[in-house]
């Protein structure tokens, strides 16, 4: 199973220019959690803080007790044995095929015999629908089939926490569509932790478990998909609506004065209708995060707003399931 991710009091600058403060949250193990967030506002930074190739000044990142801020490199370095990471690019060698640019990860960090390497590589790029495309060179494939191509490798050594930069730039939608019952699937396959942040509202919308939204140096809010998707936070409303109106502007921060106007121009657009979370593919087991989740939501159920439960509900009752006694 997935690996909890405990993220404490994160604040990250760069010079006399703050990124985030801070941030906590934690990734539920072997859930699908989303990072949202207007341009700018410090997503990949985040990632390449849980991962511990950047330093934020103040907080923790614990990986099974290990603090991915503050430990030692080495310590640091074995940590991120558990992560596989997709980059936007996919981030491929372009003079290596295919099958090398994957297998390359376990070329570099295990023993492995040839045979061995062989038989994972292609269980992967079969996982991700390369079968055929092994000898093929990262300039001779589409965008998709690359970014497919770092998903594979970001899974040969077995991650328990998957870490997903834009995995939908520069694809179609119907491209965008099939990756997002890939990371699903994935997720069926080896309930791994993962964290995907995206722009897409079609993934947000029906990919995580749980989401959360970074803006104005802050982390707005984190939770359970329903709590994001009715909530009525103008910033994450306008967000998820893709509208104008709100408080994100073309350069992230819009002023008072063009707010003010806005806010006297009537109600708000009502949110986008709750769409069902995708299930994995016919054949592939039940994602074990789902009984999971679903304890921590019930948990958690008397805080939680009236319209979130309902949301909730309305996810249970499409998914065929049902929040149980405590949930009325
Ligand atoms: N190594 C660095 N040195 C200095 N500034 C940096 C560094 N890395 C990122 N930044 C700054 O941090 C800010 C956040 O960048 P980041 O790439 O994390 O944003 P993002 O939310 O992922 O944006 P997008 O959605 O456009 O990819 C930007 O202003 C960027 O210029």
């Amino acid at each position: 199973m997935g690996i909890e991710v405990v993220v404490e009091g994160l604040t990250k600058s760069f010079g006399k220019q703050n990124i985030w403060q801070d941030v906590s949250l934690t990734l539920p193990a072997g859930e699908v959690s989303v990072m949202l967030g207007p341009s700018g506002t410090g997503k990949t930074v985040f990632l390449k803080s849980v991962i511990g190739l950047l330093k934020p000044e103040h907080g923790r990142v614990l990986i099974d007790g290990v603090d991915m801020v503050n430990s030692s490199e080495r310590e640091i370095y074995e940590t991120r044995k558990v992560f596989g990471l997709m980059f936007q690019d996919g981030a491929l060698f372009g003079s290596m095929s295919l099958f090398d640019n994957i297998a390359f990860p376990l070329r570099e960090h295990t023993r492995k015999k040839e045979t061995e390497i062989r038989r994972i590589v292609m269980e992967r790029m079969e996982m991700v629908g390369l079968v055929g495309a092994e000898g093929k060179l990262p300039g001779e494939i589409s965008g998709g089939m690359r970014k497919r191509a770092g998903l594979a490798r970001a899974l040969v050594l077995d991650p328990q926490i998957i870490l997903c930069d834009e995995p939908d730039s520069g694809l179609d939608p119907v491209r965008t569509a099939y990756l997002s019952q890939l990371l699903i699937d994935l997720n069926a396959q080896i309930d791994a932790t993962m964290l995907i942040v995206t722009h897409n509202l079609d993934i947000a919308a029906t990919v995580p478990d749980n989401m959360g939204m970074l803006f104005r140096r802050r982390l707005v809010t984190f939770g359970p998909r329903e709590a994001l998707l009715t909530s009525e936070e103008p910033v994450v409303a306008q967000f998820l609506g893709g509208r104008r109106e709100g408080p994100i502007g073309m350069s992230e921060e819009k002023d008072a004065a063009t707010l003010a106007r806005e806010l006297g121009a009537g109600p708000p657009p009502a949110p986008r209708p709750l769409v069902p979370q995708l299930e994995p593919s016919p054949g592939l087991p039940e994602r074990r995060a789902v009984a999971r989740r679903r304890e921590r939501v019930l948990a958690m159920w008397h805080q939680l707003p009236e319209a979130t439960r309902a949301a909730i509900r309305q996810s249970e009752a499409a998914a065929g399931g049902g929040v149980g006694g405590v949930a009325r």
